[in-house]
């Protein structure tokens, strides 16, 4: 069975020196350096995390990607090649923010994916259910639509985030039960699209802390962690990678 991957997802944050000596502490610690575990840096920081991780297994990951595949006249984008070529392994795509915020919608996120695999790169593809979805009980139908833009893509090796929208940032965690279920709805939709033969996992994300760790991680459903806070700083950021060891 393969191991749990946990991903920092830096978002917006970062500058060079501090950066430098964020990556330094996590290199100096066993439980985060290893094989499974990665960093997803804003587009600028790319070169740096790549140089900082040569020689190391850790894996460096880019937070979107451009829909268009081709080089050519689309200023401001970078390309799932450039990606690839920075040494990028991961790439998160759909994460609610951009959804959000950037208006992503199932026809962008279908070309990001495919740009995504084409180029060699993991995708990451995020999906969760907003409050209000939730409450109303639509989580499932929620969930399973925005799953079905995986179809974009032949499945050999992928990662789904399921992230509900009221856990991200808020402190508020998905119960146990919750996630569980979410989880096991993910895996049997995955498996009817994609067969057991592809390389699936699927990571929790929404206030992964150090307290909470042990409790998501251990649950065999749960293929390993989208962390967003806690992977600015090191104490929780390796607590959270030494919960994910100690299911392998
Ligand atoms: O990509 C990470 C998620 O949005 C979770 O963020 P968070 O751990 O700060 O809640």
């Amino acid at each position: 069975m393969q191991g749990k991957l946990v991903l920092g997802n830096w978002k917006m944050n970062g500058r060079l020196a501090a950066n430098l000596a964020l990556l330094q502490a996590m290199l100096a610690d066993a439980d985060i350096n290893r094989a499974g575990v990665g960093i997803a840096a804003p587009y600028p920081y790319l070169a740096q995390l790549g140089a900082a991780f040569a020689g190391s297994q850790l894996a460096v990951a880019a937070q979107d990607v451009s829909r268009y595949a081709a080089d050519g006249a689309f200023t401001g984008e970078v390309s799932a090649d450039m990606l690839a070529d920075m040494g990028c392994r991961y790439v998160l795509i759909g994460h609610s923010e951009r959804r959000q915020y950037f208006a992503e919608d199932d026809a962008c996120l279908r070309q990001k994916l495919q740009a995504a695999v084409t180029a060699g790169l993991v995708p990451v593809y995020c999906v969760g259910e907003t409050l209000q979805e939730r409450e109303s009980g639509r989580f499932a139908e929620v969930v399973g639509e925005q799953l079905q833009a995986l179809d974009a893509i032949s499945g050999k090796e992928y990662v789904v985030a399921y992230e509900p929208v009221w856990a991200i940032g808020t402190g508020r965690v998905a119960s146990i039960e919750q996630i569980d279920e979410a989880h096991r709805l993910i895996l049997e939709r995955v498996l009817q699209c994609h067969g057991a033969s592809a390389s699936i996992r699927v990571l929790y994300g929404g206030s992964v802390k150090a307290d909470n760790a042990d409790a998501i991680l251990s649950l065999a459903s749960v293929g390993g962690a989208l962390v967003g806070g806690a992977s600015l700083e090191v104490k929780g950021f390796g607590k959270i990678c030494q919960s994910a060891k100690k299911t392998l």
